[in-house]
């Protein structure tokens, strides 16, 4: 059992404090924001009873167990006090993480672990040079009590041992981690999917299609194979050849990076910001919690049906 802080209480926060205490330790919760830290225990407690609901913890779990297990914490002091690894997941903003490292130095005890949750910031310039030997990159995936990887990358001055201990930890909790030998921006499956946002999104402000039509393009043509042949096993099946073809006809040119979306800049406008929101890119009507729980209840149906049914690609491959 190891004793977590977890910083930020958001989308990800709360559901990184789950994730620890369902795998058996001790977690302090933090927020700048106090109805964003009261809100978390609903929301933690709603993913719980999903959790157990569908099997994917154990029966006996309530939420007085969560309760035991984590405490939350106005204090950002009271919550890394004792703490052996600090989990930062607040907002992807780098003067804030910066300001935060800076409190956390002074704050934190000697030996604990920072690990960033940051989905493509080079975070390791942000980090007091004391923190170094300590610092490293543990980024989850939402809903991370569901999707197991977890992209693990030591920062360039990290003790050897550190990132494979934390691996360690994650592994005995079930999940995936995939360890990168130095940080690039987006690591592995978040470089995939910010390639996918560059083209969706340069789709969508073309107006070549709409957003229903790219979604329902990727579930009706890419998502069936994804789970069974990733990348490199489809290729296989569609043939080499072809993909060299494909290379060498040019056929690809992907659209060029833009910092904005002027279909994404509008929606934000409207503050059309998400399901928390009530609508995005789609409309998302009624109680967010219990999209959230609707949304939780088809990926746990998914995983267990991709758990019985075994993968012909990765590092799970069975034939
Ligand atoms: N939302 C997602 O699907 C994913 C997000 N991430 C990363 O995780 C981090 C958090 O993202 P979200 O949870 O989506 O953000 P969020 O905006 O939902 O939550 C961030 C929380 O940080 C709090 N905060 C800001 N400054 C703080 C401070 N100094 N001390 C304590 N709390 C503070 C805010 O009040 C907010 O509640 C970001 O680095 C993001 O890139 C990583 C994977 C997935
Ligand atoms: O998809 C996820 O959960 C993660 O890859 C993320 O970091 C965030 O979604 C972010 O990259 C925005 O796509």
């Amino acid at each position: 059992m190891a004793r977590v802080a977890v910083i930020g209480a958001g989308t990800m926060g709360h559901a990184l404090a789950l994730v620890f205490a369902l795998g058996g330790h001790r977690v302090r919760l933090t927020d700048s924001n106090k109805e964003t830290l009261a809100r978390a225990q609903g929301l933690m407690e709603t993913a719980l009873a999903t959790l157990v609901a569908g099997g994917e913890a154990p029966a006996d779990w309530t939420s007085g167990h969560l309760a035991q297990a984590v405490t939350r914490h106005d204090s950002l002091a009271e919550a890394v006090d004792g703490a052996e690894l600090i989990v930062e997941a607040i907002i992807e903003v780098p003067e804030a993480k910066r300001a935060l490292y800076e409190q956390l130095d002074k704050l934190a005890p000697a030996e604990a672990i920072f690990a960033s949750n940051t989905s493509h910031l080079d975070v390791f310039p942000l980090i007091p040079a004391a923190r170094q030997r300590k610092a490293m990159i543990a980024h989850w995936y939402t809903p991370p009590y569901l999707v197991d990887l977890v992209d693990v990358i030591p920062g360039p001055e990290c003790e050897k041992g550190v990132v494979e201990g934390v691996s360690d930890m994650l592994r005995a909790m079930g999940k995936q981690p995939i360890g990168l030998k130095k940080f690039v921006p987006g690591y592995v499956a978040n470089r995939i999917q910010a390639a996918i946002g560059l083209e969706v999104q340069h789709l969508l402000d073309e107006g070549v299609a709409s957003a229903e039509e790219i979604d329902a393009a990727i579930i009706h043509g890419l998502a069936l194979r994804l789970p069974i042949l990733g990348f490199y096993a489809k290729a296989d099946f569609t043939g080499l050849a072809l993909m060299q073809a494909v290379k060498r006809n040019n056929s690809y040119a992907p659209p060029k990076p833009t910092p904005s979306s002027p279909v994404l800049d509008k929606l934000v406008a409207e503050g059309r910001t998400g399901v928390l929101a009530g609508a995005g890119y789609y409309d998302w009507p009624g109680d967010p919690a219990a999209l959230f729980e609707a949304r939780d209840k088809k990926l746990i149906a998914l995983k267990q049906a991709m758990r019985e049914i075994g993968t012909m690609a990765g590092m799970e491959r069975k034939l």
